[in-house]
């Protein structure tokens, strides 16, 4: 390659403030992971918290856990480590259920705070399940509400005073565009607009202000950056002065004001709690902890700084190595308007990703053509973005995605 050897992407890493943090990673070796944004790596200490937790909580404590080992607090807990990842204070998160059951539940409650107000605005590029979400419960109610869905350019034309709710998600899933949250905030609250941010795709890679930026609710997932492993709990924002007024949409016992005196009728939680619905998954919660405790150890400036650098190398080395076989950028090149991923457009796009995945570089493929590769900070090295992009353009350079067994079927990621 060009301009930068791999000896310059090796110095790199030589400097890395954020180095020393991959070894608290399990990853397989000779393989290349691009895919910490679908599904995080496993922290070394998960698998040692899981192990004891199973043996002597589960084991042998048993029931008695849910005091002696504090399982009952466990959503209110990790719920406060995620806000300071967030920008938030400690009793305005909690973790619980998954993004699209947040979701459900926070949108309800955000459209019982604008009853008067019927519309809902979203991004057309949106992540499906927001999109299916917001249909859903508009179906549901049966008042007239309606999904007013724009591009993301017309944001804020979109946004007036009929409008009750804005919907979200901060990076897209597919292109890594960026959203600026705070600019977004501002014009909706001008018109009286409540805001729901998806943060699934920035939070755990990136510092997020949503109190500095007057944001209402939020919801995101636990699996990607903050690498609480497969289906892990994911977590539910809503700002303090919005938190008596809120109502919660499940009125479950674990949201109830005391759920132990087990009372015929319902009592809300004054606080946070009262959006917790059911039993706490308690393997998932501890799993989810500790990826959350290593994100607490770093300096999400310094982690940004590094999701910048790896994603522009990416496009770089890729300009520079591959630019006869026909890729075009599907990602900003601008790294302050980009999330952590770097996503390209191929018409063969599928095979291409079955091809590297041979190769041992694991990206993923989003219909129709795009190949996205997640950029994690915390256990991603930059030799790894040159010897991905070296694997790249040797299944170019072979054709070697041009086989049968690679022809596009219906899969799981
Ligand atoms: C923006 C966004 N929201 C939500 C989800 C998924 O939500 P859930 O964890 O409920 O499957 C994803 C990815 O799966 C996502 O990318
Ligand atoms: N949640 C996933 C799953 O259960 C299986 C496979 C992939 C996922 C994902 O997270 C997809 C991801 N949100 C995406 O951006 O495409």
């Amino acid at each position: 390659m060009y301009g930068l050897s791999r000896d310059d992407c090796e110095r790199l890493d030589r400097e890395d403030p954020l180095g020393t943090l991959r070894g608290r990673f399990e990853l397989p070796s000779g393989l290349i992971y691009l895919d910490g944004n679908s599904l995080g790596a496993l922290p070394v200490g998960a698998r040692q918290r899981l192990d004891e937790l199973v043996r002597v909580q589960w084991g042998e404590d048993l029931i008695r856990s849910w005091n002696r080992h504090d399982w009952i607090g466990m959503p209110r807990r990790i719920g406060a480590k995620i806000a300071r990842l967030i920008g938030a204070r400690d009793d305005e998160v909690i973790a619980a259920d998954s993004t699209s059951i947040n979701l459900f539940k926070l949108l309800a409650a955000a459209l019982r705070l604008r009853p008067r107000r019927r519309i809902i605005v979203s991004e057309r590029t949106n992540f499906p399940t927001d999109l299916y979400i917001i249909e859903g419960l508009i179906e549901l109610l049966g008042q007239g509400h309606e999904l007013r869905l724009v591009h993301a350019d017309e944001l804020s034309d979109a946004l007036d005073e009929k409008v009750a709710v804005l919907v979200m998600t901060q990076v897209d899933y597919r292109s890594g565009r960026l959203h600026d949250l705070a600019a977004l905030t501002r014009q909706a609250q001008a018109k009286g607009v409540l805001t729901l941010w998806d943060l699934s795709h920035s939070a755990g890679a990136m510092p997020i202000e949503l109190n500095a930026a007057g944001v209402d609710m939020a919801v995101g997932c636990g699996y990607k950056y903050l690498n609480g492993g497969p289906g892990a709990p994911a977590y539910l924002f809503i700002a303090r002065r919005h938190l008596r007024d809120a109502q919660p949409t499940i009125a479950g016992w674990m949201g109830h004001a005391a759920p132990f005196t087990f009372a015929p009728d319902y009592r809300p939680a004054a606080g946070i709690e009262r959006h917790l619905v059911g039993t706490p998954p308690v393997l998932g919660l501890a799993a989810l902890e500790v990826g959350v405790d290593l994100l607490l150890e770093a300096d999400l400036q310094l982690v940004r700084e590094k999701s910048r650098r790896l994603g522009d190398l990416y496009l770089r080395l890729l300009d520079q190595e591959c630019a006869a076989f026909g890729f075009e950028h599907a990602c900003p090149h601008d790294s302050t308007r980009r999330g952590s991923q770097v996503a390209v457009r191929h018409p063969q796009g599928y095979a291409i990703i079955q091809a590297l995945i041979v190769e041992g570089v694991i990206g993923d493929f989003r219909a129709p053509d795009i190949l996205r590769f997640g950029l994690a900070p915390l256990y991603l090295r930059y030799v790894d973005i040159w010897d991905a992009v070296a694997a790249l353009h040797r299944v170019m350079a072979s054709q070697a995605w041009n086989k049968p067994e690679f022809k596009r079927k219906a899969t799981v990621t």
